[in-house]
């Protein structure tokens, strides 16, 4: 403005200084007017200063109990305007009487402009509503250089871990412009990167929601409160989104993937999984872990199944497909569309671990798995598989894939796997997988989760897999008769021996003379003798106790 008198100029700039810091600058505007009109009210009434000392012990109690008119929401929140309210009041009620010249008033009154200004500006909250109400301010410029002008911020909010804002497109831009904006809109807002997320506004293509999280809300890991499902129909507690809500995914009648690379804590979504089926006594778990068992191990005394070679996941998906068929038969002639499970009638959830090495070293299971996929829900046989990369030839052509109604998105080594383990197009609506920077971190795509959302898995320690293994070890249930028969159908390599058909003792004593070097597992006994998960342990201790029988490798026994 060179046509501007200079006077002008500067009064327009110290204007703009104290509009723009007027936050921090509240102290001492509150201080200088407190001494106005305490100027004032001295000369006019000096009598009233009674009226000023109750209408602040109301102040005060308003801002003290109610948080009024500040909004002040949190306890120590009140507490400060409560104390602030009574000084400025008890302030202005002996300088209208006395007159603010007297001293030591004015001493008084810069000592609390600076005893009280302290708290005010170190207050995180404050501090992070000025940086939200500039960066409002800032928008259209900072939008014009982003590439997304036109875009308006509608609405702000300062939450715990930084702030959130609405924000209204220009028409024709959508959210996947601002997603593919993500790294400008932090480079141009100062944030460190990986701090920004975009979720679209579920009622309006045009708008959407832009979190900037000034602290990582996952940076630590996250332990686990233990088993919360009492039942399979109970949705499973995975972890913690960013804004602090629990990640709740249904499993019931549903197949889940969870995909990541190595080191991306796939184990331990399972093992926050099956923490809590093994708490659930209407599913009956089996695993598959061509590992050698090593991650699926730990849990053997809760799954009723465990198969650790390809020959035995082939005869454990066969057994699966058996149990399928019969339940499927059962249910067409019952007039029951769905197996609704009980402690009586349990689901069977087939937990696999990383699925590529099963399609890779036991092809023949890869049709049963893909048939329990298609046909499994409705009669609750279940799959949870575990991959690094769920590549079309990992996951037999996609069938498997196409059927699994929950993923679950570890950290990806590359931007494209994100796609193949949500589906094609996820990654350009934000789904970011590939920026997930520690184990546990992921996105969740399921009923009920439809948006970028991330969140970290809580943490399962060995400890507490032991712990919860042996916990519900004994209250396990058993595979309802329907199921049982129809694996009986299946050719198995363990047939009881017929001449002691009626002694369970006798044919478990055979079983184990029997036993390949190996052992035979607690399943295994249990199919051969017919008897309970207790009733075997029972016997094993005390076979074990007189040096007849014993544990080859953790759950394997033979005399
Ligand atoms: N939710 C979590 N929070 C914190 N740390 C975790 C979490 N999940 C896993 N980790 C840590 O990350 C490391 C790798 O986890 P995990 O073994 O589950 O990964 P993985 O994807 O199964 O690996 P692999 O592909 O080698 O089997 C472990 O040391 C574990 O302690």
């Amino acid at each position: 403005m060179p046509d501007e008198p200079l006077i002008i100029l500067a009064v327009a700039a110290i204007g703009r200084a104290l509009f723009r810091w007027r936050s921090e600058l509240a102290p001492i505007t509150v201080g200088v007017a407190l001494d106005i009109g305490a100027l004032m009210l001295h000369r006019t009434h000096p009598d009233a200063w009674p009226l000023v000392a109750i209408l602040t012990a109301v102040a005060a109690l308003a801002a003290g109990l109610r948080g009024m008119p500040w909004g002040a929401t949190r306890a120590e929140e009140r507490v400060y305007a409560a104390i602030a309210t009574t000084v400025a009041g008890g302030w202005l009620t002996a300088a209208t009487a006395l007159g603010p010249g007297q001293r030591p008033l004015h001493t008084m009154l810069v000592v609390a402009i600076v005893g009280l200004g302290v708290p005010w500006w170190a207050h995180r909250r404050r501090r992070a509503r000025v940086s939200v109400d500039r960066v409002i301010h800032a928008w259209p410029d900072l939008a014009e250089a982003i590439g997304l002008d036109g875009s308006r911020i509608m609405s702000a909010v300062v939450d715990t871990w930084g702030w959130r804002a609405r924000m209204k497109l220009r028409p024709g831009q959508s959210v996947t412009d601002v997603v593919a904006r993500v790294p400008a809109i932090e480079s141009a807002l100062g944030t460190r990167p990986g701090a920004v997320r975009v979720e679209q506004d579920p009622a309006h293509a045009g708008r959407c929601t832009m979190r900037v999280l000034a602290v990582d809300p996952h940076a630590g890991a996250i332990p686990w409160p233990g088993p919360t499902a009492r039942s399979l129909a109970d949705p499973i507690q995975l972890g913690v989104f960013e804004d602090a809500t629990t990640v709740r995914v249904p499993l019931l009648r549903r197949h889940a993937l969870i995909g990541g690379t190595t080191d991306s804590g796939k184990s331990g979504v399972l093992n926050v999984i099956l923490g809590n089926l093994a708490a659930c006594p209407d599913v009956v778990l089996w695993g598959i872990d061509l590992k050698g068992g090593m991650e699926l191990r730990p849990w053997a005394p809760c799954l009723a199944r465990l198969a650790t070679t390809p020959d035995e996941a082939t005869a454990l998906l066969a057994d699966a497909v058996a149990i399928l068929d019969a339940r499927a038969y059962a249910s067409s002639h019952d007039n029951t569309r769905v197996w609704a499970p009980t402690p009586n009638a349990p689901a069977l959830v087939i937990v696999i671990d990383e699925y590529a090495e099963l399609a890779d070293t036991a092809p023949a299971a890869v049709p049963r798995a893909e048939s329990v996929a298609r046909r499994g829900r409705a009669v609750a046989v279940d799959l949870l598989a575990a991959t690094q990369r769920p590549t079309q030839k990992a996951m037999g052509g996609g069938v498997l894939r196409s059927q699994m109604s929950v993923r679950v998105c570890l950290r990806v080594r590359e931007r494209r796997d994100v796609d193949l383990i949500l589906d094609k197009g996820m990654l350009a609506v934000g789904w970011h997988a590939h920026t997930l920077d520690a184990p546990g971190k992921f996105y969740v795509l399921a009923d009920g989760h439809n948006q970028p959302r991330r969140a970290r898995a809580y943490l399962v320690t060995d400890d507490h897999v032991r712990e919860t293994a042996a916990r519900y070890a004994d209250h396990r249930p058993d595979l309802d008769p329907l199921s049982r028969a129809a694996i009986d159908r299946q050719s198995r390599a363990l047939e009881p021996p017929a001449k002691a058909a009626d002694d369970p003792e006798q044919i478990l004593k055979t079983a184990l003379d029997q036993a390949p070097d190996a052992g035979l597992t607690i399943p295994e006994l249990i199919d051969a003798t017919g008897m309970g998960r207790t009733w075997i342990y029972d016997r094993l201790q005390a076979l074990a106790a007189t040096g007849r029988v014993r544990q080859v490798t953790r759950g394997r026994w033979r005399a």
